[in-house]
């Protein structure tokens, strides 16, 4: 395996006409790391990696891979590992494709049966591609990613099409390969899917960085808020109404955008309404997130309803 190297991205912008697509970005991407590239639909993570493999010039700024551009990669293939612009023909078997390449790149073919097995394609490595699922071909995409055995890896949305099995094998691969000492690039438009494989995370929105660093500092930033839950949840919404506060239903009871339980407590005592449950809850991260990228989402942010469990914790 080649060493990690980090990824550096400094004074990044990249216009297209009248749209600026990517907007004086700057992050760096460690080794030894799973690293999430979030923002909405349109945010410019694709256009970052499309200057970060060289297939797009940029605008202005560098983009590199421990100061060396991807086009001045001695053994590219060996170094990075994208699937950004892999064409899979219909007609070839997962095989034969992965073959093309190795073959291509000077790697040995033994690497071909050894990538179909790490993606757990081995036993669809003679079919046609044109008969793969969207999961299949994401693990398709991956294996080839994987061909030179790099140190780097850069990943367009790979969790995208996955079905729940598939979700949860390429969170345990993508640690496993940070573990070895690779650096992991992720994309996604959805914190969610990533964040359980992510130790890093990169947010971007319009092009801009918003935040980067360690997952866990994404729960800075949301304000806390209050869940209250009563026998008597018609009254009690009443209450909070009466009260002036919002609130959404969860559960038995209610999440209130009030960060004071003791805020919340008084409009209960206020309308005569019996409480069962008054705690104030830390901001869940897709809360975080959303404030975070909230206004920068130009096209919206398609899919970013979290899933709650008991306690306003998000999974
Ligand atoms: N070749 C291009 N020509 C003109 N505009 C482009 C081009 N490629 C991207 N853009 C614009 O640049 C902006 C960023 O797009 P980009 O695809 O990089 O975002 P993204 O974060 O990857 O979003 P998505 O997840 O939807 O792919 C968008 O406004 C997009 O319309």
């Amino acid at each position: 395996m080649a060493a990690g190297i980090p990824i550096e991205v400094t004074g990044l912008s990249k216009r297209f006409g009248p749209v600026t697509a990517v907007d004086d970005l700057s992050f760096t991407v460690q080794p030894g790391r799973v690293t999430g590239f979030l923002g909405p639909n349109g945010a410019g993570k694709t256009t970052t990696l499309r200057v970060l493999l060289g297939l797009v010039r940029a605008s202005s700024g560098t983009a590199t891979f421990g100061g060396t551009r991807y086009r001045d990669l001695a053994r590219p293939l060996e170094t990075v590992g994208a699937a950004l612009d892999a064409n899979f023909h219909p007609g070839r078997s997962a095989k034969q494709h992965l073959a093309v390449y190795a073959t291509a790149a000077g790697i040995p073919k033994s690497r071909v049966p050894a990538v179909l097995t790490m993606v757990g394609l081995s036993e669809f490595a003679g079919r046609r591609v044109g008969g793969f699922s969207l999961g299949m071909r994401q693990r398709l995409s991956l294996a080839y990613t994987l061909l030179g055995d790099p140190g780097v890896l850069v990943l367009d949305e790979p969790i995208n099409g996955l079905d729940p099995e598939g979700i949860r094998w390429i969170r345990g691969f993508l640690q496993s390969l940070a573990k070895e000492g690779r650096t992991v690039l992720v994309s996604s438009h959805l914190l969610s899917e990533v964040q359980q494989s992510v130790d890093d995370v990169v947010i971007i929105s319009r092009g801009r960085l918003v935040r980067s660093g360690p997952l866990s500092t994404l729960q800075i930033g949301a304000a806390p808020r209050t869940v209250v839950e009563s026998p008597d949840p018609h009254r009690l919404a009443a209450a909070l109404d009466q009260a002036g506060l919002e609130y959404t239903e969860e559960g038995a009871g209610f999440i209130v955008e009030e960060p004071d339980p003791g805020r919340v407590g008084h409009a209960a005592f206020v309308g005569g309404v019996e409480l069962s449950a008054l705690h104030q809850v830390a901001a869940g991260l897709e809360d975080s997130f959303l404030s975070l990228v909230g206004d920068g989402g130009s096209e919206g942010t398609p899919g970013l309803e979290p899933v709650r469990v008991g306690g306003g914790e998000v999974r």
